[in-house]
């Protein structure tokens, strides 16, 4: 007799399904269990309000977690970017996989670096921290481009460009890569020119605090490196409000060699002021033989920064 399926919550888009549908067959070689991914809509999905109105509330993952608080779904996959930073009670992020490449980047017409974008070029992103450090770099480097608010998933955005609409959308390569589109990349922005946001790329796999057995498996797919990184990346981000809804980044680039390396930046939408600082934790050396606790408390431990902000 085969074991009862796991029900996995997902929401619908094309980019969810992609990556739930990776995260099942790892949950399904781990428990032996087959799972089935359970489609739930989200307000994210359906309103058409700017993400800087509406981001800031975890629209993009509040439906997927009153389904497993009513126990309709056992577990849920979330972008991890996209959830509050503060966590609810009864429920526990019990793996974080390992995270695909954390970068933004551009899809341009003419296949044009964001360098070479005309002047008055047109660039299409929802997220106010995209917009933030574009401008940005944009006044300091002399350029003249106008950010346009656009929303919609991957096909949307691209859509944009390939239809003329705009000069060039900037998206997460991450989830490029997960739907299989990132041949179609013109541009990986640097990390100085546009800070991720904290955890883009990564995936937060959670279930009920209840849930001992499930959290015990689960947690064969949790990556430590990939775990202390969006942890230390999170701590600078307001409480409750997702990553993705503000204009702060935060990157740990700079490890495993010394400490957490973090460089974090904030910025109005019009481009200024722009604050940049590097911000570094206690080195962990030698971190290798710490314990997973150990790395744990390292990751969560607040910012040091090492120089005070200064606009650029
Ligand atoms: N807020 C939307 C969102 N949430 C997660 C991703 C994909 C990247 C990731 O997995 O971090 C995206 C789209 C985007 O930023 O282009």
């Amino acid at each position: 007799m085969t074991e009862k399926a796991l029900r996995l919550g997902t929401r619908r888009s094309k980019l969810a399904m992609a990556q739930s549908g990776q995260v099942a067959e790892a949950v399904s070689q781990v428990t032996g269990r087959p799972v089935e991914l359970v489609e739930i809509t989200t307000y994210g999905d359906v309103s058409r309000e700017h993400l800087a109105q509406i981001g800031g509330t975890g629209v993009f993952v509040a439906a997927l977690r009153e389904a497993l608080a009513r126990g309709e779904v056992d577990f849920a996959v979330h972008s991890l970017k996209d959830i509050p930073t503060t966590q609810p009670d009864e429920l526990v992020v019990a793996a974080i996989p390992v995270r695909e490449d954390p970068r933004d980047v551009m899809i341009t017409r003419d296949a044009l670096k964001l360098t070479d974008l005309p002047r008055g070029a047109r660039i299409g992103t929802g997220s106010p921290r995209r917009m933030a450090q574009l401008n940005a770099y944009a006044r300091s480097h002399g350029m003249d481009f106008e950010t346009v608010p656009i929303r919609g998933n991957i096909d949307t955005r691209i859509g944009y460009v390939t239809k003329g609409d705009l000069d060039a959308v900037v998206l997460a390569a991450a989830g490029l890569n997960r739907v299989g589109r990132s041949d179609e990349v013109t541009d990986f922005l640097s990390v100085d020119t546009v800070l991720p946001a904290p955890g883009q790329g990564a995936l937060a796999v959670e279930t009920t605090a209840d849930n001992a057995e499930l959290i015990a498996a689960l947690a064969e797919l949790d990556d430590l490196f990939t775990r202390a990184a969006v942890t230390a990346e999170r701590s600078c981000s307001p409480p409750s409000r997702p990553a993705a809804a503000h204009p702060w980044a935060r990157s740990p680039i700079s490890w495993p060699t010394g400490g957490l390396s973090r460089k974090c930046a904030c910025a109005a939408s019009s481009g200024r002021p722009t604050a940049r600082r590097w911000c570094s934790c206690p080195p962990p050396v030698p971190y290798l033989r710490r314990t997973r606790r150990r790395w744990r408390s390292v990751a969560n431990s607040p910012p040091r920064c090492s120089r005070r902000a200064r606009p650029v």
